[in-house]
């Protein structure tokens, strides 16, 4: 469930008429989503999705990501490209929230990931690293690796009650990977850095399938977008599209997506030798900002848990992999 705040007809009719979008037809809160509340819009000109930010995101940062948008789609990406209203501000209040207009993009994610996907992923992630040059406003990581410590503790209290011995795994888990992280020790090669997105899930990529062959037809929740290293935005996927529901790696899934981003942009012998620590940090990002959501989330709540321990398996898998080969490469 994603509509946390409620927007009345006669409000949002007051909130149209400052943008030249025709007359609006229709508008329905839409269920999924975590973090925003996100509203279906049809009105004389087309279809739009219009987004209310709510407590997690920072105001002071949505400039940032609406120009990052507005930047990928100018460069070709397939994304949701914020309309501004008729003074050219695409960001102004709704029911005491900011809130933003993008265009609607067509397609479905699947549900169901199959190796088809993972090629055109993999070629539609290294097209987003290419759309992002130029873009040269900094964001730093906000759940990068000097967060996960900060993270750590405050799961500490609570964080056994998914799992007896969490804590401690995870500790130790944290320091092996400060330890081998690109960039931290002496000497250590610098990878390419630029605009990434941070959190491209299956939910966050559409398809359109024509004909068993699925095509990338948009990517879509920038909201977790920062300045970092492009192959992070690589091991972030492989943690989210390769592994099977029973939890097992698919390296036959890892490879299509490698190579479909390498279609287009080779790894440096670098980022191949980081794959694997690259990996035990995303498994670790995401497995600490679901176990926080688990512990801290009071029951009731309108979001739905994730849960942390498909990403604790996930790590464990990571840590058997001694080189890039683990990913097919
Ligand atoms: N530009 C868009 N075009 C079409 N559907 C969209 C678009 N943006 C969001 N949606 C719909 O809204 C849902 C939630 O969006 P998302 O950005 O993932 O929300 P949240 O940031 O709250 O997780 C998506 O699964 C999709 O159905
Ligand atoms: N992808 C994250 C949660 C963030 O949800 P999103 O709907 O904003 O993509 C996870 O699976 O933990």
């Amino acid at each position: 469930m994603a509509v946390y705040t409620e927007v009345t007809d006669e409000a949002l009719r007051a909130f149209l008429a400052d943008y030249a979008l025709g007359e609006l037809i229709a508008f329905r809160g839409i269920a999924e989503g975590v973090e925003n509340s996100n509203y279906a819009l049809r009105t004389t000109a087309g279809d739009f999705i219009l987004t209310l930010y709510e407590k997690r995101v920072d105001p002071a940062e949505l400039p940032w990501f609406l120009g990052l948008m507005r930047h990928l789609a100018a460069h070709g990406l397939a994304c949701p490209e914020p309309v501004a209203g008729r003074d050219g501000v695409a960001l102004r209040p709704l029911a005491g929230r900011p809130a933003a207009v993008c265009t609607f993009l067509p397609g479905v994610w699947p549900r169901r990931v199959q190796v088809a996907h993972c090629r055109p992923l993999g070629e539609a992630l290294a097209a987003l690293h290419a759309a992002g040059e130029g873009y040269d406003a900094v964001r730093p990581n906000g759940l990068g690796p000097a967060a996960w410590g900060p993270l750590l503790d405050r799961c500490r209290a609570r964080g056994d009650e998914a799992k007896p011995g969490l804590v401690a795994e995870l500790d130790a888990a944290l320091a092996a990977i400060l330890r081998d992280w690109p960039g931290g020790g002496e000497g250590a090669a610098a990878l390419p850095r630029g605009q990434i997105h941070a959190d491209l899930f299956p939910d966050n990529v559409f398809f359109l399938d024509g004909s068993g062959a699925p095509r990338v037809s948009g990517l879509i929740d920038f909201y977790f977008a920062c300045t970092d290293l492009l192959a992070y935005d690589i091991a972030v996927c492989l943690n989210a599209w390769c592994f099977e529901p029973d939890l097992s790696f698919n390296v036959t899934k890892a490879r299509a997506l490698l190579a479909g981003y390498q279609s287009r942009r080779a790894l440096a012998p670098a980022e191949r030798a980081a794959l694997p620590v690259l990996c035990r940090g995303a498994a670790l990002r995401f497995l600490l900002t679901r176990l926080y959501d688990w512990t801290e989330t009071p029951p009731g709540a309108l979001v739905t848990r994730k849960d942390p321990l498909e990403y604790l398996r996930r790590l464990r898998f990571h840590e058997t992999a001694t080189g890039p080969g683990a990913y097919g490469l």
